[in-house]
């Protein structure tokens, strides 16, 4: 039987509701609407169109829209230097660099710039050693929205095989963590990994975060295996993912497709993020943000 779709859509207009929902609440409670700075810098087509949502989706949950865009040839002291400004003022709640940005500049060291309670995209030095330690954070998007997927359909993960496929700080690393926040034992593979798709078989829950279209095809897929999809590639008028969506279907009892499936979870959980910032840095807080020690 064809495995059930996990429908990305349906799912992260849901969380885009929710926080649209504790936007309001905010406001209506006396509290400043959150405001997100997306830093564009440069002009490839697909981070524009990424951007785009963003402002759109920023906007739409009762956001400010607080977009940056700077020129592809800026020097690394002006681009640090806008950073440095939307960190100190105070009607930005969250500040997210899109990547990726262009070769000349140094990424790590205009990241280092983001001061950690406005870092919604999780990817500075210090959220990602908070998650790493299981310790309260912002987490990163993509990642988080593919645990917000696994969970609304009540995939077990304590003590299920859980195999990573790709290492990117932005997925692969992240993604590990947090999986074994939630006690899943967690295998990460990699260009050099050895039989790959031997490894894959072991998982209950796949994640294919290669960035290789098609790399995953069933016979790396374990019977009843939940599969997720974080690929995305142009492929003539479409997309497609990492995953060979319509031959894994045959075998998984559960896959995200492409479009459709984590990309919208990306953006729902920026938002996410947003409100988590706004709300903390205004005192707001209730309860740790993302985050238990596992044991
Ligand atoms: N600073 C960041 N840069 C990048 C991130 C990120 O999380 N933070 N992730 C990716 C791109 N990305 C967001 O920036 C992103 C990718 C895809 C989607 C999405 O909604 N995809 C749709 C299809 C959209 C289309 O037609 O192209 C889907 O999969 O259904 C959202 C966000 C790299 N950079
Ligand atoms: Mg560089």
């Amino acid at each position: 039987m064809p495995a059930e779709l996990i429908n990305g859509t349906a799912i992260a207009r849901q969380v885009r509701e929710d926080v649209a929902r504790g936007v309001a609440e905010l406001v209506a409670t006396g509290g400043a609407a959150p405001g997100l700075a997306t830093v564009l810098i440069g002009d490839d087509p697909a981070s524009e169109v990424y951007v785009r949502n963003k402002r759109r989706a920023c906007t739409a949950a009762g956001m400010i829209d607080q977009h940056r865009h700077l020129p592809g040839d800026v020097d690394q002291a002006t681009a640090a230097a806008l950073i440095d400004q939307l960190a100190a003022d105070p009607a930005v709640s969250g500040i997210l660099l899109q990547l990726p940005t262009p070769a000349h500049l140094d990424v790590e060291v205009l990241l280092a710039r983001i001061p950690a309670d406005k870092d919604v995209d999780g990817l500075t030095v210090a959220n990602a050693g908070l998650l790493a330690q299981g310790r309260p954070g912002l987490r990163p998007c993509t990642p988080s929205g593919v645990m917000a997927l696994l969970d609304q359909h009540d995939v077990p993960l304590q003590g299920a095989e859980a195999v990573v496929v790709g290492r990117s700080v932005l997925v692969g690393k992240p993604m590990a963590h947090l999986l074994l926040e939630r006690h899943a034992t967690v295998t990460t593979c990699h260009s050099r990994t050895r039989d790959l798709a031997e490894v894959c078989r072991r998982a209950d829950v796949l994640v294919v975060a290669a960035g290789i279209p098609g790399l995953i095809g069933p016979e790396a897929v374990k019977p009843a295996a939940t599969v997720i999809d974080v690929g995305i590639h142009r492929s003539g008028n479409g997309l497609r993912g990492d995953v060979d969506t319509a031959a894994v279907a045959e075998v998984a009892s559960r896959i995200t497709p492409v479009p459709g499936g984590v990309g919208p979870m990306t953006i729902a959980l920026l938002l996410a993020n947003t409100l988590t910032a706004a709300r903390r840095q205004q005192g707001r807080a209730d309860g740790p943000i993302n985050g238990t020690t596992a044991s």
